[in-house]
């Protein structure tokens, strides 16, 4: 006879239930559909979609750690934050099983790849808005899938990390300018002189912003291992094709060069200096 646990699950539920439906393991490991016989067409792809389902678990600590401290919930916030660090950290570890890949390898397989490219990664693009980097001209490659479309316009105007953080800074009394706090959010962030000041008081007195403190210093993590990852996607790409032009149209080496110019959180690196 069936009957429930402590928790309210049947019992027959619970003896029907199995390791790969759980996991729904069918869809995940029949996806790795091979377009050429290369050999090491299977590493290209299993390596994306690791990188995928991490960036899909960074975005939803992401998404929570946003809510948290804007209800100035902030421990839970760094535990999730520590989290994506932890998480970004893995996925640079996965460019080292990339690199054993060899330009002619990849060459034996790149042209069935047509114009797919990472650019079209919306799942990047999603956390490059979470962490206020702002470029309208991603937006314009999902116009043929409106419900995808929907949700990158979501998260283009929704405030980010930085931005809940410095609303965060004004909370606890900091005096920052309207024009920052009432920001237009589709804007990538621009660096303000009185978010600087603000960071310069929380890092001359840590013990008395202590969550502050702790915060910028999870932020700076995350922009930290966000930088590395580019450098790596950078500098795997220059090992493997050197500076030919990518499928997704750009220059390739140099374009990806260029992005690493951008700070996310550009006072929190100045406070380094000021101080
Ligand atoms: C052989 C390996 C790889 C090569 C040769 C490569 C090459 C490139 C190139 C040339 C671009 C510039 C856009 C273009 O014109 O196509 C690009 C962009 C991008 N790639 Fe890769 N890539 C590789 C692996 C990866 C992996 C493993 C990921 C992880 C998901 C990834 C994610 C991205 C993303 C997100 C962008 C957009 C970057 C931006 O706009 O800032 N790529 N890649
Ligand atoms: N942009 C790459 C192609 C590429 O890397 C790619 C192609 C399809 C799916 C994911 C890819 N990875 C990252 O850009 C190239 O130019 O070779």
């Amino acid at each position: 006879m069936s009957y429930r646990d402590e928790q309210g699950i049947h019992t027959d539920f619970k003896e029907r239930m199995t390791y790969s439906d759980y996991l729904d393991l069918d869809a995940i490991l029949n996806s790795q559909n091979r377009l050429s016989d290369h050999h090491d067409e299977m590493l290209f792809i299993v390596i994306h979609q690791v990188s995928e389902l991490w960036i899909k678990l960074t975005l939803h600590e992401l998404e929570a750690a946003v809510q948290s401290i804007q209800e100035e919930d902030y421990q839970p916030a760094f535990k999730m934050l520590a989290r994506v660090s932890s998480i970004q950290n893995q996925i640079i570890k996965a460019w080292d099983v990339l690199s054993t890949m060899t330009p002619s390898e990849y060459l034996g397989f790149r042209d069935y790849l047509g114009n797919a490219s990472g650019f079209q990664s919306y799942q990047y693009r999603l956390v490059e808005f979470a962490l206020g980097y702002k470029t309208p001209h991603v937006l314009k490659i999902y116009e043929k899938d409106p419900e995808l479309k929907a949700r990158l316009q979501e998260a283009y105007e929704a405030p980010g990390l930085y931005d809940v953080a410095i609303q965060a800074l004004a909370k606890e009394g900091f005096e920052i300018d309207q024009s920052v706090l009432e920001r237009d959010l589709t804007e990538t962030y621009e660096a303000n002189d009185s978010v600087e000041r603000a960071w310069i008081e929380v890092y001359r007195d840590p013990e008395r912003y202590w969550n502050l403190y702790q915060l910028a210093e999870k932020l700076v993590d995350i922009e930290d291992w966000m930088q590395q990852w580019r450098f790596r996607h950078m500098k795997t790409v220059e090992r493997i094709i050197g500076h030919k032009q990518g499928t997704g149209g750009s220059s390739g080496v140099g374009y990806l060069k260029q992005v690493l110019d951008h700070y996310f959180f550009p006072e929190l690196w100045n406070v380094r200096t000021s101080l």
